[in-house]
């Protein structure tokens, strides 16, 4: 039998203001498509959101971004949950699906602080915990100092005018949903791929029900189609957030043309490629492997 939906559609988020605005994008369009008026969005903290002090990878990962509101989800205290999917682990509780995902938005990476990468002063601090975003600096400069660095979007851009560092790196995604088009510069994706599922709003909810079908209506199959590819290719990895790991797949006609990169800590190995494909899954796995076999030693011991 499946649970009729409810009275009051309750959709759970982290309570940034990035997050925030995601669930606000999530609820117009459950509106447009369905004509609700009663939508309640329900903040939830979760570990990620308490713990400021070290970067995720030490304290257990992007699990840290999903526990606290898979467990509300699974006690049906609310019924859908908004995520970036860059945030949400590749292993999901089998009871819990992604319904939708909405268009992606800019996919780059921005850098604030330089006009470009090579124009930051020799031996520039950065402002970053993401092992890729590091990794990717040191190998278009191996002088730049990635320092770590956490908060969301406005803690950052406030440490950075506070002179903690000299440049910070941040999706354009997210500084564009916050309104802030004209913070920084977009990086090439040819200088940086991004994360894999950067630029992509999730909606989970439970994998049987009337609220799993009803979110699956504003589903961008296009969007929802590549991320299932990089999340197949950092599945098939066995990455975790120690991992510097890019993707990126875009349509190209009925096809999807997945390009991925891996890299060492420091920059000083790299290892990328392309793939074609129609099925994302499959697609994704096919390039792990093949990327994995020509990686040298130090890149592959990351993985598996
Ligand atoms: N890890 C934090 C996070 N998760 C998603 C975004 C941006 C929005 C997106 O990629 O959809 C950010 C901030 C950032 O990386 O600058």
């Amino acid at each position: 039998m499946t649970a009729p939906l409810p009275q009051v559609f309750k959709l759970g988020t982290r309570g940034s203001p990035l997050a925030l605005t995601q669930a606000g994008m999530v609820r117009d369009a459950l509106r447009a498509a369905h004509g609700w008026d009663s939508i309640e969005i329900v903040v939830i903290r979760t570990t990620g959101d308490r713990v400021q002090d070290r970067a995720l990878a030490e304290i257990g990962g992007k699990a840290l971004w999903t526990r606290e509101l898979d467990r509300a989800l699974l006690a049906g205290e609310v019924d859908a949950c908004v995520h970036s999917m860059k945030d949400v682990e590749t292993l999901r509780p089998a009871a819990i699906a992604v319904a939708a995902m909405l268009p992606r938005a800019d996919v780059r990476d921005r850098l604030i602080g330089a006009a470009s990468v090579s124009a930051l002063r020799e031996g520039a601090s950065v402002g970053t915990s993401s092992p890729r975003r590091a990794a990717q600096l040191r190998r278009l400069r191996p002088d730049l100092r990635p320092m770590l660095f956490r908060g969301n979007v406005d803690t950052r851009l406030g440490k950075l005018a506070a002179g903690e560092v000299d440049a910070t790196l941040l999706a354009a995604a997210g500084l564009d949903r916050l309104g802030r088009h004209d913070t920084g510069t977009a990086i090439p994706l040819d200088q940086m791929l991004p994360a894999p599922a950067q630029g992509a709003v999730g909606v989970e909810t439970r994998a049987e029900g009337a609220a799993h079908d009803a979110v699956a209506a504003i589903d961008d199959a296009a969007t929802h189609r590549a991320v299932d590819a990089e999340r197949a290719l950092l599945a098939a990895l066995a990455a975790d957030c120690h991992s510097p790991v890019a993707a990126l797949a875009v349509h190209d006609g009925d096809t999807l043309r997945l390009r991925a990169e891996l890299l060492s800590p420091d920059g000083a190995e790299q290892v990328s490629g392309e793939a074609r494909g129609d099925d994302p899954v499959a697609l994704g796995a096919r390039l792990a492997a093949e990327l994995l076999g020509r990686a040298p030693p130090a890149i592959r011991a990351l993985f598996g």
